[in-house]
C-alpha cells in the first residue's frame, strides 16, 4: 500500500502507529523486528519510572558488584538490565543478547527468534545519584545463524554496517527514544500521563558543522599529538567546551544542535573507554542517518570488525565537517 508522501508521518503520531506505518514500506516485512522496538519501547518505559523515582526510594547507589569492565555497578544498572533483559526475552524476538552488565551473552532461550540486541542498559551511571540525564543505547543484528539453536558467535560479532536498528533513550528534562532502522532517524518524546511515546523529532538531520566540543580533558597530558592538536584547533575557534559525562546525553544535544562528541584514547584508556557494541557502533549508525560520521581516528566505526564483546574504540562522533577536520589532525597519529 503506497501512502502519499509515504514516508512523513506528523508530529504527534504514536511510536505504536509509527511502527506499524514503516513496517508497510517493507512490502516483506514479517513485524518482528516491529514487536522488538516496542519491548524496548515496554522497558524503557518501566525503566524512565524507576529513574525518576530513584531519589525516593532505595535504588541509589552502588549495587556492591562489579562489572566484567570493573566498574562498580550502581542499583540503577543492575534494575535496567534485567528490566531489558526481561522485556527482551518475553517478547521472544530475540535469541541472544549482548549486556554491558553482563560478562558473557544472554541465551534467552527464544532459539526461535532472529534477532541480537547489544545493549547499554544504563548510560551515564557516574551521573545516576545526581540529576543529571543518563540514558539507554540499544544496537540490533539479524542472526547469521538458522533458528532453532542460540545465537552463535558469529551472530554476535558482526561489524556494524550490518545493524538492521539502533538507538537510545535519553532519560533527561524529558524522556525520549530516538532510533533509525536504516530510513532515517526519528525521535519521540514520553507523555508519562498517558503511557506513550509521540512522534517530536521527524526525520533528524544533524548540522554539518556546529560550535561545541565534547571532550573529558581530564586526561589530556597523554592523549595523542593529533588529538591534542584538535582540541586545541577547537578553542581556537571558540567553540564552546560541553561535557556532561553521559554519552548519550552529550550525543543527543550535538546531534540536535552541531557539534561533535570525543573519546579518544590516552595513558589511562589505551582503546578509549567506550564499547564498540553497544556506544559505539549504535551512535554510529544514528549519527551517520542523520548525515554526520563517526571514526575511530583510523577507520570508519562500522567497519571495525569486532572480536570481543566487550572491546572498546576511541571514538569521535558528530557533525560531518567537525570529524572530517578531526581526521585531519588524527592523520599525524597514524602517520608516526
Ligand atoms: O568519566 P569519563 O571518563 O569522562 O567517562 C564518561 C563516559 O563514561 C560513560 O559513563 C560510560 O558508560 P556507562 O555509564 O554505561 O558505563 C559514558 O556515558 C560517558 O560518556
Ligand atoms: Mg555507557
Ligand atoms: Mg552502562
Amino acid at each position: 500500500m503506497n501512502h502519499p508522501d509515504k514516508l512523513a508521518l506528523p508530529v504527534g503520531t504514536t511510536l505504536d502507529r509509527f511502527i506499524m506505518r514503516k513496517q508497510e514500506d517493507f512490502p516483506y516485512a514479517t513485524g518482528e523486528l516491529s514487536q522488538l522496538l516496542r519491548d524496548i519501547a515496554l522497558a524503557a518505559k518501566i525503566v524512565n519510572r524507576e529513574i525518576n523515582r530513584s531519589g525516593l526510594i532505595d535504588i541509589a547507589g552502588a549495587y556492591g558488584n562489579r562489572n566484567v569492565q570493573g566498574e562498580d555497578q550502581q542499583k540503577l544498572d543492575v534494575i535496567a538490565n534485567i528490566r531489558f533483559i526481561r522485556a527482551l526475552r518475553n517478547g521472544g524476538e530475540v535469541c541472544t543478547i549482548i549486556s554491558e552488565e553482563d560478562e558473557e551473552v544472554i541465551q534467552t532461550g527464544n532459539v526461535q527468534g532472529k534477532y541480537i540486541v547489544a545493549i547499554d542498559p544504563l548510560d551515564g551511571s557516574s551521573n545516576i545519584d545526581v540529576n543529571v540525564s543518563i540514558g539507554t543505547i540499544f544496537s540490533i543484528y539479524r542472526r547469521v545463524s538458522p533458528t532453532g539453536g542460540e545465537g552463535t558467535r558469529q551472530d554476535c560479532l558482526q561489524t556494524g554496517t550490518h545493524q538492521v536498528a539502533a538507538g537510545y533513550v535519553v532519560y533527561g528534562s524529558s524522556t525520549m527514544l530516538v532510533y533509525t532502522t536504516g530510513n532515517g532517524v526519528n525521535g519521540f518524546t514520553y507523555e508519562p500521563s498517558l503511557g506513550e511515546f509521540f512522534l517530536s523529532h521527524p526525520n533528524i538531520q544533524t548540522p554539518a558543522t556546529g560550535a561545541i566540543y565534547s571532550i573529558n580533558e581530564g586526561a589530556s597530558a597523554t592523549f595523542s599529538a593529533g588529538t591534542t592538536a584538535f582540541v586545541a584547533y577547537c578553542k581556537e575557534q571558540n567553540y564552546s567546551a560541553r561535557y556532561i559525562g553521559s554519552l548519550v546525553a552529550d550525543f543527543h544535544r550535538n546531534l540536535l544542535k552541531g557539534g561533535i562528541y570525543m573519546y579518544p584514547a590516552s595513558a589511562k584508556a589505551p582503546q578509549g573507554k567506550l564499547r564498540l557494541m553497544y556506544e559505539c557502533n549504535p551512535l554510529a549508525f544514528i549519527v551517520e542517518q542523520a548525515g554526520g560520521k563517526a571514526t575511530s581516528g583510523r577507520c570508519r566505526i562500522l567497519e571495525i570488525e569486532p572480536h570481543e564483546m566487550h572491546q572498546r574504540s576511541p571514538v569521535f562522533i558528530g557533525s560531518s565537517e567537525l570529524v572530517e577536520k578531526a581526521e585531519q589532525f588524527l592523520a599525524q597519529d597514524n602517520a608516526s
